[in-house]
């Protein structure tokens, strides 16, 4: 098969769908693979890296676009790349829909079959290509917070840990899953008073084993919610359902009634974001204010780190990437229903439930189109 490799173009995105030793296992499977030039040069991954592993450097998106089998990126695809995907065209990205149906809609225009990374399953439960960049977003939601709340950033002048004789900052963490966990990691480490949410019960007995009374851990409903996002100096929104527009758990009352000067970091931004104040910002303009109170709603915010984050995105996405190539989407479906549960949209027809009932679009059903 031919592989694609574009320069992302996303406002400060400096992540690259495969790494050198990606390629390198890519042809070692026989496939061929092409890299437009410079696509990882902003993070020490220069051209002749990718030549050395075995790719084809092209000067151009339009060229790699026109000529790919299957492209392989990082994040959604913009409004002129998905004016090059083509009907059959193999996308294999994070595409986040629910939320965007301007996207969804060139997609579904497309023809192109558009495998959404963050709604592949693991054998053992969870979102496994999701999971490495949780993991990142969750730990720089603390060092986002922690910043924006200095004076000069438009915060209240807290630090987070205290000092002796000064109480520490609290940080309220909606959602005890991968962002929620290494939020609280984090705010733990920084000394901070730290309080998680979360409505599954079980997660949060392991926190409370592994993290005893350093932590409070809440059942999450409407009145733990507002209970402790009042008394929070940063709120980390982190919640999750998988493949749907997040729950608004914070709504506008809320935020006014909130301390002049708080953070909130919605971190699950890119499914449309867990505060009703909340709108997708950039790494260029990264926060608002609202009632006093901070939004930070970078909806890459892996990007900022992108060396480390595209070596932990692509030790996720090789595998099933693989298997797409060297089986063709069909087959490599057939046989795998946590690759399946990565359809989103192929053939002009929308495969993933929630997205299509939140779009209003008919659901078709993956194995629809499996024979
Ligand atoms: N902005 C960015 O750059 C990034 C955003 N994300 C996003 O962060 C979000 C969270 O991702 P993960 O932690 O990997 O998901 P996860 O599935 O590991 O955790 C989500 C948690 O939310 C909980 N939850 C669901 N409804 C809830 C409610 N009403 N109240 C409290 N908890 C609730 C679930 O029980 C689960 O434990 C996703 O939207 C993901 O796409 C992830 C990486 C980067
Ligand atoms: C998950 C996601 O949206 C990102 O890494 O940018
Ligand atoms: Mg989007």
């Amino acid at each position: 098969m031919k592989i694609g490799v574009p320069k992302e173009i996303k406002n400060h995105e400096y992540r690259v769908g495969l790494t050198p030793a990606s390629v390198r296992e890519f042809v070692a499977h026989g496939h061929s693979v092409m890299v437009q030039a410079g696509a990882g040069s902003a993070i020490g991954l220069d051209d002749a890296q990718y030549k050395a592993a075995g790719a084809t450097l092209v000067d151009t998106a339009p060229e790699v676009f026109a000529a790919a089998d299957m492209i392989v990126k990082v994040k959604e695809p913009q409004p002129q790349e998905c004016a090059m995907l083509r009907p059959g065209q193999l996308l294999y990205t994070y595409l986040h829909l629910a939320p965007d149906p301007e996207q969804t809609a060139a997609l579904v225009k497309s023809g192109a079959v558009c495998v959404a990374y963050e709604t592949i399953t693991g054998a053992n439960g969870g979102l496994p290509l999701l999971a490495p960049m949780s993991e990142v977003a969750g730990r720089m939601s603390i060092q986002a917070g922690a910043a924006h709340l200095e004076k000069s950033k438009g915060g209240m002048g807290v630090l987070l840990g205290g000092v002796p004789g000064v109480a520490p900052g609290h940080v309220v963490i909606l959602g005890a899953g991968v962002v929620g966990t290494h939020a609280l990691q984090c705010a733990v480490g920084a000394g901070a008073r730290v309080t998680v949410l979360d409505k599954n019960v079980d997660r949060l007995r392991q926190l409370d084993l592994v993290f005893g009374n350093r932590i409070t851990t809440l059942y999450s409903n409407a009145h733990s919610v507002e209970e402790s996002v009042l008394a929070a100096d940063l709120v980390v929104g982190g919640v999750l359902i998988p493949g749907a527009a997040a729950p608004k758990l914070v709504t506008r009352d809320m935020i006014s009634r909130m301390r002049k000067g708080a953070v909130v970091v919605d971190v699950a931004i890119d499914q449309g974001g867990c505060f009703e104040t909340s709108h997708a910002t950039t790494h260029a303009e990264p926060t608002y204010v609202v009632d006093g109170v901070v939004h930070y709603c970078v909806a890459n915010m892996p990007g900022a780190v992108a060396r480390t984050s595209t070596f932990a995105l692509n030790n996720a996405t090789i595998g099933p990437g693989l298997a797409l190539a060297d089986l063709g989407w069909q087959a490599a479906m057939r046989g795998n229903p946590h690759l399946k549960a990565g359809l989103n949209v192929a053939h002009g027809k929308v495969t993933f439930e929630a997205v299509a009932k939140g779009l209003g679009y008919d659901y078709t059903p993956a194995d629809a189109l499996l024979n």
